[in-house]
């Protein structure tokens, strides 16, 4: 199978459990949840997304015949040595395209794999760490993984509703955008009421790496 890819960097990730860790990021092009087009914003199933995955015109991007095209071009972008491989999965809705061939593909490489989904679709067998993400409104399809990630505050998804799912992290990441103060004040607030749950920011927004 073909993938269309938007972007693919080096960067740490920024997010959750594994924050401050090495990776090569592969943001998969499309998601089932927005077209990514800011005139549909209103409408979508998912509206607060801070992300641009239309189109494979990023730094990296392009469409990739099969998974070894896809593979090496992400080992091509790996800036470490041998060990230590990571490969964050991530979109748009990376469980759009990746399949059996891919995550064969990359474990010969000698990647860990991790993924970022909105849970909406079934993630298959053979991810090493599987972050779910879930939009309110839409269905929790994928209810287990290494770590739930929650944007907060969102209307109709009270955390607790989700806090015995079986998952090893739960995160909550304060919502970004106009009232990021304000979310991350509520976050704070939550977690301190709540223990199970930690604070998620986004690092990367605040150090000014991809
Ligand atoms: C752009 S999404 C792509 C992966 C997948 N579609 C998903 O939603 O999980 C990557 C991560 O960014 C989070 N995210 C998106 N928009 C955000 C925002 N405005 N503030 C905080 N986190 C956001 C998502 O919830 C997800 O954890
Ligand atoms: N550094 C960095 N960490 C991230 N963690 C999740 C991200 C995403 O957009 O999926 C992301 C991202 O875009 N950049
Ligand atoms: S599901 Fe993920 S990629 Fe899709 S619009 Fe929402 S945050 Fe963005
Ligand atoms: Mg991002």
């Amino acid at each position: 199978m073909a993938y269309a890819v938007k972007e693919m960097f080096a960067t740490l990730q920024g997010e959750g459990a594994q924050a401050g860790r090495a990776s090569v990021f592969c943001r998969f092009t499309g998601c089932n949840l927005w077209s990514g087009r800011e005139q549909d914003r209103a409408e979508a199933a998912c509206r607060f997304c801070d992300t641009d995955f239309i189109g494979m015109d990023g730094e990296g991007g392009g469409r990739f015949a099969d998974a070894t095209a896809l593979a090496d071009a992400i080992l091509a972008c790996w800036p470490g040595g041998s060990t230590r491989r990571f490969v964050v999965f991530t979109g748009g809705e990376p469980l759009l395209q990746i399949d059996d061939l891919l995550l064969a593909a990359m474990h010969a490489r000698g990647f860990e794999i991790a993924v970022e989904t909105n849970g909406t679709l079934a993630a298959p067998a053979g991810i090493d760490w599987v972050c779910v993400s879930p939009k309110a409104g839409n269905p929790m399809v994928q209810r287990t993984g290494a770590e739930l990630k929650l944007v907060f505050p969102q209307t109709d998804i009270d955390p607790e509703s989700l806090a015995g799912l079986a998952f090893d992290h739960f995160f909550l990441q304060p919502m970004d955008g106009l009232a990021r103060a304000a979310n991350t004040e509520a976050a704070v607030a939550y977690c301190l009421a709540h223990p199970q749950w930690r604070l998620s920011v986004q690092t990367h927004k605040m150090i000014g790496i991809p």
